[in-house]
């Protein structure tokens, strides 16, 4: 029997614990949440054999801590369980930002920060809680792991292992590079999204315009869905990147308003032409790559 202990179980830790449940029965996964309400969903769900809230004694003869709630709840649960992990536990994350939570987990944890295994899975979703998890979820994404030089490569091994049993494609970065990626790849996306709502719903006439958005704007906004906590703690974690991102964002719309206020047809369709392309042939490699994204 192998026994994971779960903080936060919701669609990230949630879908991880059905997947390694269908892959091998043998896991025992105990849950450790903010509110009951959701834990007791978890265990009606089958996602979660137990339900603990006290982590001294949940933290025996555990193999897995995984942390999978929003990245700034981290560093307080790594202070909680930092006295009491055994020998051969090894704790990893599935926080959405590397360098501050790698950071922290060196702080707080010392010499048992060998054991920790930080590691961000690509896949997702703008829903949240339990009822969102899925065995499937993790099936051809990227899983990214960020280990450092003091990394046990054991627990590396063992984390790497209970990721490619989920069906993940494992790679590693380092915590800066993963942090500039994904500002350009993933968080700023979300914060146009969120920003494009909010100025649209804040308009006096927001009715209208909301009720003949379509599939354009449905495709483009529907990350601004996500939870507002998730989102909340990624853009401040990850802040100095995603300024970097922004500012070469609003460079590349300034030249695009210049353009249009010059009614330039050619560098219009020149930009555009660029874009399609590059998006056209991102996607057809993602699918090629048996959807791997
Ligand atoms: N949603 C995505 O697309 C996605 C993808 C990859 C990684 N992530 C990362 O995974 C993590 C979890 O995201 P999610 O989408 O599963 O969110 P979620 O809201 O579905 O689940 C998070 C769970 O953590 C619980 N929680 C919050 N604070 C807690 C605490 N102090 N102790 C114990 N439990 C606590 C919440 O009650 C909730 O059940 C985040 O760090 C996020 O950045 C999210
Ligand atoms: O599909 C979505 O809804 C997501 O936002 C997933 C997504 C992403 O940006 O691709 C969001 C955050 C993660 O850390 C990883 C994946």
């Amino acid at each position: 029997m192998k026994k994971l202990l779960v903080f936060g179980v919701g669609l990230i830790g949630g879908s991880l614990a059905l997947a390694l449940k269908a892959a091998n029965k043998d896991w025992h996964v105990t849950g450790i949440g903010r509110t009951g309400d959701s834990l007791q969903e978890a265990l009606a769900l089958g996602i979660i054999d137990e339900a603990a809230s006290d982590p001294v004694t949940a933290l025996k003869d555990v193999d897995v801590v995984m942390i999978a709630t929003p990245v700034a709840q981290i560093a307080s649960i790594l202070e909680r369980i930092a006295p009491h992990l055994e020998e051969n536990t090894i704790v990893t994350d599935a926080g959405s930002t590397k360098a501050e939570i790698v950071e922290q987990a060196h702080r707080i944890l010392g010499e048992a920060a060998s054991r920790f295994v930080p590691g961000h899975p690509i896949a997702g979703a703008e829903k949240s809680g339990p009822s969102a998890a899925q065995a499937t979820l993790y099936q051809n994404k990227k899983v990214i792991l960020t280990p450092c030089a003091h990394t046990d490569p054991a627990a590396i091994q063992a984390i790497h292992e209970l990721w490619l049993s989920t069906g993940a494609i494992v790679r590693q970065m380092s915590p800066a590079e993963h942090d500039t990626v994904f500002a350009a790849v993933s968080h700023l996306p979300h914060l146009l999204a969120f920003a494009l709502v909010d100025e649209l719903a804040a308009r006096p006439d927001a009715d209208q315009f909301f009720e003949f958005a379509a599939s354009g704007f449905r495709d483009f906004t529907r990350i601004a869905g996500s939870s507002p906590e998730m989102w909340r703690d990624i853009s401040l974690a990850n802040r100095t990147a995603l300024l970097q991102e922004l500012d070469h964002y609003q460079a590349s719309l300034a030249r695009l308003r210049q353009t249009l206020e010059q009614g330039n047809a050619a560098s219009l369709q020149a930009i555009f032409e660029r874009a399609s392309h590059a998006r056209n042939a991102w996607a057809e490699r993602t699918q090629s790559a048996q959807g791997g994204n």
